[in-house]
């Protein structure tokens, strides 16, 4: 299957077993290309693996799911997509400048690129607020600033499509407000498709749409509005506890 046009991700019967667990249960979903769509859910709810089976780096993944018109995982797709997990992966022994060199080496290898490499090293720094910071040793820096480090390492092969996975934990909320702010820069000014995860409802306003989770389903895919519309209420925060708890209620008729 390829994707249908005006489709970045979609997903069909996806079905992840973790261990002996069904942790994703048969879930039909897409994603718009060019926004942000924000992936929400209590902890332990199948996010972390529903962003690894769309990187392709999940395991036991059966359905069907196509992202950016290739199947998951499929070699051609390394380069368009940048992916932001929730333990920073940079080296901590190295600079914030010496990390992002090594990562752009792997990108634009070569003598004839040092000057594009260069310009796309400042870019994502800047883009990460981390200018003052660049000469730093990662392993000085905070939490929040390390995932703002594997953050630029994401941005800097301009990907189409970004998977961050949680990435405003622990960050104070300036800083919040600002990467939300970079979120939007990235979808409006370069098309890029964001697919974010939070478990902070309160996030779920910034997202274009929302996919809501809950014990490896998806129990809505919408609009913040137009959850919020559905269920009468002000917060989608009040929309998602509504969602649960007419699930909860479908289940009990069903036993
Ligand atoms: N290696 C594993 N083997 C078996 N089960 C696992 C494994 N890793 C995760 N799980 C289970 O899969 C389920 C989904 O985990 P996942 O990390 O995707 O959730 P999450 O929504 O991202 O949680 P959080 O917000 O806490 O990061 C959890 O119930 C977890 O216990």
């Amino acid at each position: 299957m390829m994707n249908s046009p005006g489709v970045a991700i979609e997903a069909r019967g996806l079905t992840v077993v973790r261990g002996n667990r069904t942790v994703l249960r048969d879930l039909d979903f897409t994603v718009e290309p060019g926004r942000i769509t924000g992936l929400l859910g209590p902890s332990g709810c199948g996010k972390s693996t529903l962003m690894r089976a769309v990187v392709g780096t999940q395991a036991k993944v059966t359905g069907t799911l196509d992202v950016l018109g290739s199947p998951a995982g499929h070699p051609t797709l390394r380069p368009r997509i940048g992916y932001v997990t929730q333990a920073p992966s940079v080296y901590t022994d190295l600079t914030v400048r010496q990390n992002l060199d090594y990562f752009a080496a792997i990108l634009q290898p070569g003598r004839r690129h040092r000057g594009a490499r260069r310009a796309a090293i400042a870019r994502a720094i800047a883009e990460v607020d981390l200018t003052s910071h660049a000469d730093a040793l990662a392993g000085t820096l905070s939490g929040g600033q390390l995932t703002r480090v594997s953050l630029a390492v994401a941005l800097l092969g301009t990907p189409e499509l970004l998977v961050l996975d949680e990435p405003t934990v622990g960050l104070d909320p300036v800083l919040r407000r600002d990467l939300w702010n970079l979120f939007h820069a990235l979808a409006a000014d370069r098309g890029t498709t964001l697919l974010v995860s939070s478990h902070v409802m309160d996030e779920a306003e910034r997202c274009h749409r929302l996919l809501l989770m809950r014990e490896g389903e998806i129990l809505a895919d919408d609009t913040p509005e137009a959850l919020r519309t559905a269920a009468h209420v002000a917060t989608v925060e009040e929309a998602f506890l509504h969602l649960v708890d007419v699930a909860a209620t479908r289940q009990e008729t069903v036993r």
